[in-house]
C-alpha cells in the first residue's frame, strides 16, 4: 500500500477521480443491485427483504477490509399485536491509526414504500435510466449516497493507495420508520464512539443546483389518533344512520389540527419556537434558491407562501403539521359501501428549536380530547405518541464544514439548513458531543419519499469524487490542527525531521 507522501495530494486527487469516472457504469450497476431489494421498513411482509439489504450491505463493507460487528436490534411490536424481527444494525471500523482522524459515516439503507400505482413510471424495484437520472425507490434517499460513500473508500483501496483517515460506519434499517431503538444502540456502544472526531450524514438532497452543506434539520412528532366505535367494520346501509361513525369523529379531528393557511390550531404550540433575531434574518437573504423552480419541482400550483425567505423559514425554523394518513379507512378503487369499525388518523409536527417533545405531546392530547369532547360521541378515542425526534443545528465553524468547502473545490457550498428529519442526529450530538455534519449529495429535484425518486448519475459520482476528496482535505485540516495543539505530536513528527 503506497503511503500518502509518496504521492503529491493534488496528483493523487486526479489519480481518484481518473479512477471513478473510469468505473461509473460499475459504481451504477451497485446502485441497481441494491435498490432491487425492496427493503421497505414499514411494511412487516417486506421485513425478510430489508433483513437482505442489512447483510449485503454489511458484506460490501466487510469486503472493504473493515471489521463489521452486526448487531441485533430486538424484535418490532406490530399494532396487530404481533411481532417480526427488526433488522440488525451495522457498526463498522476501517482503519485504527491514532494519528488519523476518524470519522463515522451514518446513513440508511431501508425505504419508504412504492408501488406502481402510486404513479411510477418504471417499476420502483427495477432501476432505470433516463435522461442520465437513475430511477428507482431509494436512488436518493439513502442508497444512492451509502454507496457513494464506500464507492469512494473502495476507489483508494482499489489503487492501492493509503486512506488518510480512518473510517467507522454506521448503517440502520429502520430510519424511515424513525430510528427506533438506535439510542439505545448509540449508548449500550459509548466505546465505539469514543475515538469519532466527526460524523458524516449524507441521508437529504441540496436546495438548489449548487452544492451544500447541511447544518440544520427539523425534528418530527409522529401521532397516530385512532377512533374506534365498534368490532368490525359495518354495512352502511344495514347500519348507516343509526350509530356514531369512528371516521366522521376522526375526519373533524384531523380538520382541527392546521387552518387552510398552515397555522397550526394546538394551543401553546408555538410558545417555544425560538425568535427570529436580525442575525439570523439576514441569512436567508444570501441565500440561491429558485422558487419557480422548487414550485416546478413540487408539482404544486401555489405555496402558502410567495417570498423565498418566507419559504425557507417555513421549512427550516417554524414548525408544521402534516396529516399523513388513515389506516383502516377504504382507500381502494371502486364504491365500497362500508363503514370501518376503527380507523387511525396518522400526523407528524416537524419540530423546531427549542420545541420539547414531552411538552408537544401533551398539548396534542388535550387539544384532541377537547375537540372530541364537543362531538359528544361515545366513540372511543386514543392518542399516541408514535415517533419522537428533536431537531438539530450544527456549529458550522467546525473543521469538518471547512474540509467539505475545500473537498467541494469548484464553488461555495450554500449553507443550508433541511425541513425534514434525521432522527439519530441530535441523538448523536447529545450522545457523542461529537461534530455533525450533513454532506447532501442528491438535488432539490430527486423526489425523495415521493413517485419517481431518482438520483442524477451526475451527481452520484460527484458525490463519490466530493467523498473521496473530504477523506484528504480532513485529514490535512485534522493533522494542522494537531500540529497547533497536541505538543506530542509536535515534538514526534520534528524527530522524524518532518
Ligand atoms: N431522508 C431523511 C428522511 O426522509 N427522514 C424521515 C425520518 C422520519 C421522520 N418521521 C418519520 N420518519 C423524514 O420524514 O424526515
Ligand atoms: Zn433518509
Ligand atoms: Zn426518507
Amino acid at each position: 500500500m503506497l503511503p500518502l507522501e509518496t504521492n503529491g495530494s493534488e496528483d493523487l486527487m486526479t489519480d481518484l477521480f481518473t479512477y471513478i469516472d473510469g468505473h461509473q457504469d460499475e459504481f451504477v450497476q451497485s446502485l441497481k443491485e441494491w435498490i432491487a431489494i425492496p427493503s421497505d421498513s414499514s411494511d412487516p411482509l417486506l421485513r425478510k427483504e430489508l433483513i437482505k439489504m442489512v447483510e449485503i450491505t454489511a458484506e460490501r463493507i466487510q469486503a472493504l477490509g473493515a471489521t463489521v460487528e452486526l448487531i441485533d436490534m430486538g424484535q418490532e411490536q406490530l399494532n396487530d399485536g404481533q411481532s417480526v424481527p427488526f433488522p440488525k444494525a451495522i457498526l463498522a471500523q476501517l482503519g485504527n491509526d491514532p494519528s488519523k482522524a476518524t470519522i463515522c459515516f451514518y446513513g440508511h439503507v431501508d425505504v419508504q414504500p412504492a408501488k406502481m400505482e402510486d404513479g411510477w413510471i418504471t417499476d420502483p424495484y427495477n432501476m432505470t435510466e433516463r435522461n442520465e437520472n437513475l430511477y428507482g425507490r431509494g436512488a436518493t434517499d439513502n442508497k444512492g449516497p451509502v454507496l457513494a460513500w464506500i464507492n469512494a473508500v473502495d476507489t483508494y483501496k482499489a489503487l492501492n493507495q493509503e486512506i488518510p483517515v480512518n473510517i467507522k460506519f454506521i448503517i440502520e434499517g429502520v430510519e424511515e420508520t424513525g430510528s427506533q431503538g438506535l439510542e439505545d444502540l448509540i449508548k449500550g456502544n459509548s466505546s465505539f464512539f469514543s475515538d469519532v472526531d466527526y460524523i458524516v450524514i449524507s441521508d437529504n438532497v441540496r436546495l438548489s443546483r449548487k452544492p451544500a452543506l447541511t447544518y440544520g434539520t427539523r425534528g418530527d412528532a409522529y401521532f397516530f389518533v385512532e377512533v374506534q366505535s365498534g368490532t368490525k367494520d359495518l354495512h352502511s346501509g344495514t347500519f348507516g344512520g343509526i350509530i356514531h361513525e369512528s371516521m366522521r369523529d376522526l375526519v373533524y379531528l384531523l380538520a382541527n389540527l392546521v387552518d387552510s393557511s398552515g397555522h397550526i390550531l394546538i394551543p401553546g404550540i408555538y410558545d417555544d419556537v425560538s425568535p427570529l433575531t436580525e442575525e439570523e434574518r439576514k441569512l436567508y437573504d444570501d441565500i440561491d434558491f429558485d422558487l419557480e423552480e422548487h414550485q416546478n419541482n413540487s408539482g404544486v400550483n401555489t405555496f402558502l407562501y410567495s417570498t423565498k425567505e418566507e419559504i425557507l423559514q417555513h421549512l427550516w425554523r417554524y414548525p408544521c403539521l402534516s396529516i399523513h394518513g388513515i389506516e383502516g379507512a377504504f382507500s381502494g378503487y371502486g364504491s365500497k359501501t362500508v363503514i370501518p369499525g376503527k380507523v387511525i388518523g396518522k400526523f407528524s409536527i416537524r419540530l423546531v428549536p427549542d420545541m420539547k417533545i414531552p411538552v408537544v405531546n401533551k398539548q396534542v392530547i388535550n387539544h384532541l380530547k377537547s375537540v372530541f369532547a364537543k362531538l359528544k360521541s361515545p366513540n372511543k378515542l386514543v392518542v399516541t405518541l408514535q415517533i419522537g425526534a428533536l431537531p438539530w443545528i450544527a456549529n458550522v465553524n467546525d473543521l469538518q464544514y471547512e474540509a467539505a468547502r475545500n473537498a467541494i473545490r469548484k464553488v461555495t457550498p450554500e449553507m443550508i439548513r433541511d425541513g425534514s428529519t434525521i432522527p439519530l442526529a441530535r441523538i448523536f450530538q447529545d450522545l457523542t458531543k461529537k461534530s455533525i455534519m450533513m454532506l447532501p449529495i442528491g438535488g432539490a429535484d430527486d423526489g425523495e419519499h415521493s413517485q419517481n425518486e431518482k438520483i442524477s448519475r451526475s451527481n452520484y459520482i460527484q458525490g463519490t469524487k466530493i467523498f473521496a476528496s473530504f477523506f484528504l482535505e480532513l485529514a490535512k485540516l485534522h493533522k494542522d490542527l494537531q500540529m497547533n495543539n497536541d505538543p506530542l505530536t509536535i515534538k514526534t513528527s520534528q524527530q522524524n525531521g518532518s
